[in-house]
């Protein structure tokens, strides 16, 4: 069994919850619900990694279930078990149809259930894994541009409903070209890192964001900052990097590695839409690099 898996079962047979608790509770964290209105709410408010139901294909309360799960993003992809009373051949149908991974009919064996559970908690694990490698960037361990991609259409979204601004942010090493032809390229990707961890520790306090865009620029993302904040930002992101102390020998701005950002704001024009944010923030930072400004600012 994967050890620390929390395991949901919603039965409303306490005889059958009960069974459940103690052919799993040896290897997994059991959680036991009667109804999916509550199993609903423990989904919402914990991290849940299987899901075992005794629900009713032929009741619309029990198709419901299955449907809410399998239509929110957030839950989508838990697996869930169908334990049911029905042996009908059309029910084990529609249940795997309708995204369930696995359908067992009472009166049920606990050790084919354990044995399920494991291979479903296995499973889970690795997508769970895939999901993450397809997300993060190899060098840096920040989220990737498919993962800033997704993150910032949400905000966008948000922004956009709650009248709050969008911030977004271009974050680029000086003199990078020069720096890796001093260190070699080994060295610039050590480089690349401590700046990443400092860009991440600064932005997380924040309630921010940030992913590896290209190369050697970084992406932020942040929201309900004014113009003043954003510049407090940018300070302590800048004061970040240099602190770092990494000498940069073939840089005329600075003794030690630092950066440059292009930002812009968007609080009133959301109509513009992310490419075009994305531009004015490119925009912006080659303005910072031509006037070698710490950073320049577009509000829209
Ligand atoms: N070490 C390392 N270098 C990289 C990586 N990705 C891109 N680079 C290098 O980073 C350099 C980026 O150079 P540019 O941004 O074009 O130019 P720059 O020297 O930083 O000049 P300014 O942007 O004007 O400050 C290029 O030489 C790339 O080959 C990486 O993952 N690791």
């Amino acid at each position: 069994m994967v050890s620390g898996a929390h395991v949901l079962v919603v039965d409303s047979d306490p005889l059958n919850r009960v069974v459940l608790e103690n052919t799993l509770s040896e290897d997994c964290q059991v959680t036991l619900c009667d109804n999916s209105d509550a199993a609903l709410q423990v989904i919402a408010t914990n991290n849940v990694d299987l899901i075992i139901t005794d629900i009713t294909l032929r009741e619309r309360g029990g198709t419901l279930f299955l449907q809410k799960l399998k239509e929110s993003p957030t839950t989508y992809m838990i697996p869930v078990i169908i334990i049911s009373s029905s042996n009908s051949y059309s029910d084990e149908v529609k249940g795997l149809q309708m995204g369930a991974v696995d359908y067992i009919t009472k009166p049920f064996s606990p050790l084919i259930v354990k044995a399920r559970v494991k291979i479903h908690l296995a499973l889970k694990q690795k997508s769970d894994l895939l999901e993450k490698l397809a997300s993060i960037d190899g060098l840096t361990e920040l989220p990737n541009r498919r993962l800033l991609d997704t993150h910032l259409a949400q905000q966008w979204q948000l922004c956009q409903s709650t009248q709050q601004s969008l911030v977004l942010m271009l974050v680029d090493i000086d003199y990078f070209k020069a720096y890796n032809d001093l260190h070699g390229y080994a060295g610039g990707d050590e480089c690349l890192v401590k700046v990443a961890h400092a860009l991440e520790l600064v932005i997380h306090q924040q309630q921010g964001f940030v992913a590896r865009y290209d190369g050697v620029r970084f992406c932020v993302v942040a929201k309900g900052l004014n113009s003043q904040q954003v510049e407090l930002l940018c300070d302590s992101m800048h004061d970040a990097v240099e602190q770092l102390l990494l000498p940069h020998k073939a840089s005329p701005i600075c003794a030690h590695v630092s950066i440059s950002i292009g930002t812009t704001i968007v609080s009133k024009d959301y109509s513009l839409g992310i490419a075009h944010c994305f531009k004015d923030a490119d925009g912006a930072l080659c303005a910072a690099h031509a006037n070698q400004e710490r950073m320049v600012m577009v509000n829209r």
